[in-house]
């Protein structure tokens, strides 16, 4: 549906040094499917989106949408409808005419308009507003009016520059429902910018995560939690984050020992490991050892950790345990009776260890992710 090729941009001002957004980007997204380009403030996400929807050149690459080549058309003859950041709604309009304004260009029946108008206002919740002008509302109804200007159209594909960043939690909760069951009953193709997870897995079919202008992995949040492409979308993904440690590697019994300084060690058997992964482990001494917090089982097991901090979350116990200077983070489901200062044990199971080399690339997941 959507086929992005090679993309790169770079931002040449004079006197400048040129930035590099976006690099050598490839991605392929499906008719129907909703995308989330997920990634901290600089990553390239905007300008991405940008590329996409024609207000941007693209340096190098090509975009393909339902098989038309469109990165050198301009952005009105792309059928890509777009919501802004910054809004960008036309001032001397009102919301209404606002959100009408691409549907009277196409020349839609009156009373078609009026439906669509209607019907989309009452999703994002600003029927009360549709004879306001765009400086008397407020930053979060000027936010649903663009959203909802980018939704009322007829286009191959929606894309929405950090759609609900203004709103308070529970309506951004509310509104993404909606919009997820409007895009899927009406198939609609959408890709969305976010630097909110929690968001990017509501919404999303895939999370595309960009970090420095590159595309570190385009899958599921369940695959990119997982089976991480790498360290960082190991770390970047998952609340609270991997715990991270480095280990030695020796060679023992066929397999291999990982060992933290002198505190834990973990046996990696060599027959539950693929080939790659043991020859790599052969030949690597140092490596970085990660597990999801939710895998640590507390009051058990031959970690001993001094607990620094217990936290119940109303759902959920976070126990912070500092083990030879390196802290670790478990995640319990009930509540855990554990003091600061105290000396607790924790569990960590070798089949739980993602391993990555030093450079960052994977190794071996985790079993069963
Ligand atoms: N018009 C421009 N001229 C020069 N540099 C730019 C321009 N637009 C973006 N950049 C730079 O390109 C890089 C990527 O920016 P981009 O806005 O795409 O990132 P982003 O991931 O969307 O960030 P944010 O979440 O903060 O919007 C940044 O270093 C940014 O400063």
């Amino acid at each position: 549906m959507l086929e992005l090729r090679g993309i790169d941009k770079v931002y040449r001002s004079r006197g400048k040094e040129p930035v590099h957004a976006v690099r050598a980007l490839d991605m392929a997204v499906e008719k129907g499917e909703i995308v989330a380009l997920l990634g901290s403030s600089g990553c390239g996400k905007t300008s991405t989106l940008r590329m996409i929807a024609g207000f941007e050149d693209v340096s190098a690459g090509s975009i393909a949408l339902g098989g038309r080549r469109i990165h050198e058309l301009p952005p009105a003859r792309r059928k890509v409808a777009m919501a802004f950041e910054g809004y960008s709604l036309y001032p001397p309009l009102t919301v209404r005419e606002n959100i009408a304004f691409a549907l009277k260009s196409a020349q839609l029946p009156r009373a078609e308009v009026t439906r669509r108008v209607g019907e989309i206002a009452r999703l994002v919740e600003i029927e009360d507003i549709l004879d306001s002008y765009p400086r008397a509302i407020s930053g979060g109804q000027q936010q649903r009016v663009s959203l909802a200007r980018a939704l009322v159209r007829d286009a191959d594909l929606y894309l929405l520059d950090e759609p609900m960043g203004q709103l308070e939690p529970q309506l951004r909760a509310v509104l993404r429902g909606r919009i997820k069951s409007l895009l899927a009953e009406r198939g609609m193709t959408a890709i969305f910018v976010t630097h909110d997870q929690t968001e990017a897995s509501a919404l999303a079919d895939r999370i595309a995560v960009m970090e420095g202008g590159l595309l570190q992995q385009f899958a599921s949040e369940k695959e990119l939690k997982g089976r991480p492409a790498n360290l960082f979308v190991a770390s970047f993904i998952g609340e609270p984050p991997m715990n991270l440690l480095d280990a030695e590697v020796t060679r023992s019994d066929g397999g291999f020992r990982l060992s933290v300084g002198t505190d834990m060690g973990f046996d990696i058997a060599g027959a539950g490991l693929d080939v790659e992964a043991a020859k790599t482990l052969a030949a690597t001494p140092q490596v970085r050892i990660g597990i999801r917090p939710q895998k640590i089982v507390v009051g058990t097991g031959d970690v001993r950790v001094k607990v620094v901090s217990n936290q119940w979350l109303g759902d959920q116990s976070h126990v912070a345990g500092d083990c030879g200077g390196r802290m670790l983070i478990a995640v319990i489901p009930g509540r855990v009776a554990a003091r600061p200062g105290e000396i607790i044990s924790f569990a960590l199971e070798p089949r739980h260890l993602h391993i990555f080399g030093s450079d960052g690339t994977y190794i071996r997941h985790a079993e069963g992710a």
